[in-house]
């Protein structure tokens, strides 16, 4: 049985709202450390929300978070911008500073949190970005000349940047072709692997879920209706759950995955 000490992220009777809008509503989660969780749910169901909320960038009404063992309401804003430290964050559209190029873009935490020397500054974000695959001309790049798949890449050196011990990935694969998504998965799965990250995923992309993530939680009705493996999921008997990993998307892809049927 899991500890609380096992846990990078704990949500308990979480509750958020805009006005009248309940978006989530008494939720509860435990992200394990070191695993990467994939967060599944209907389109406008809360789960940007819900990690918004995570980071302390939307307020909650009611519930408690805890994360790295830290209360955020118990904590100064000083100690808070320590645990802040240890997470890394890829927003939706990757979210760079157009103005800056690629390479100032992942320094751009580091000047905020770190007293480094400029050399050793650059040389940390030359390494994160050779981590993601970046070439070294596309180094000096600015945001709006980089593809998709490039831009994605920038924004999670820049989540690695402080080194952090969980990175929150809202979409990471949005946008990208099957082949881009599927070689961005591998480098999430690597970079978990290698440095030992809590990853918390956002995502709509059924191959990212089976090949990436170690347990999956759905999120309708503003809860956590299910968590587990795809296995779990596909025996869950919530309606959205089943709508989902049952429709005839999740079908095609289980049927391109499947064997060929053996002859007689
Ligand atoms: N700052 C805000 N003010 C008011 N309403 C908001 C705000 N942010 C989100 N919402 C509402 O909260 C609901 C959940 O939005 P959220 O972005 O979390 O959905 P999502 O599950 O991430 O959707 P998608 O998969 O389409 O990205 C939506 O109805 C949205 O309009």
């Amino acid at each position: 049985m899991d500890q609380p000490h096992d846990y990078a992220i704990s949500v308990h009777g979480l509750v958020v709202s805009f006005g009248a809008h309940l978006v989530i509503d008494n939720l509860d989660l435990d992200v394990r450390q070191g695993e990467i969780l994939g967060i599944v749910g209907a389109s406008g169901g809360g789960k940007s929300v819900l990690l918004r909320t995570i980071l302390g960038l939307l307020p909650k009404r009611s519930g408690s978070i805890r994360v790295l063992g830290n209360d955020p309401d118990a904590i100064g804003i000083e100690a808070m911008r320590d645990v802040e430290r240890r997470w890394g964050v890829l927003f939706q559209q990757g979210a760079l500073f157009s103005a800056l190029t690629v390479r100032q873009n992942v320094e751009f935490p580091m000047r905020e949190y770190l007293e480094l020397p400029d050399a050793l500054r650059t040389e940390v974000a030359e390494t994160k970005l050779r981590m993601v695959g970046l070439a070294h001309e596309d180094m000096e790049k600015f945001p709006a000349e980089l593809s998709g798949g490039m831009t994605k890449r920038v924004a999670l050196a820049r989540s690695l940047a402080l080194e952090p011990d969980i990175v929150f990935l809202d979409e990471p694969t949005s946008g990208l072709d099957p082949i881009a998504a599927g070689e961005f998965d591998v480098l999430i799965k690597t970079l978990q692997r290698t440095l030992g990250l809590t990853v918390f995923m956002v995502t709509h992309d059924l191959d990212s879920l089976e090949a990436v993530c170690d347990r999956i939680a759905a999120l309708a009705d503003g809860r956590i209706v299910a968590v587990g493996s795809m296995t779990t999921m596909l025996a869950c008997q919530h309606p959205w759950v089943k709508a989902y990993f049952g429709g005839p998307r999740a079908r095609a892809e289980s049927k391109a995955v499947a064997p060929p049927p053996q002859k007689p």
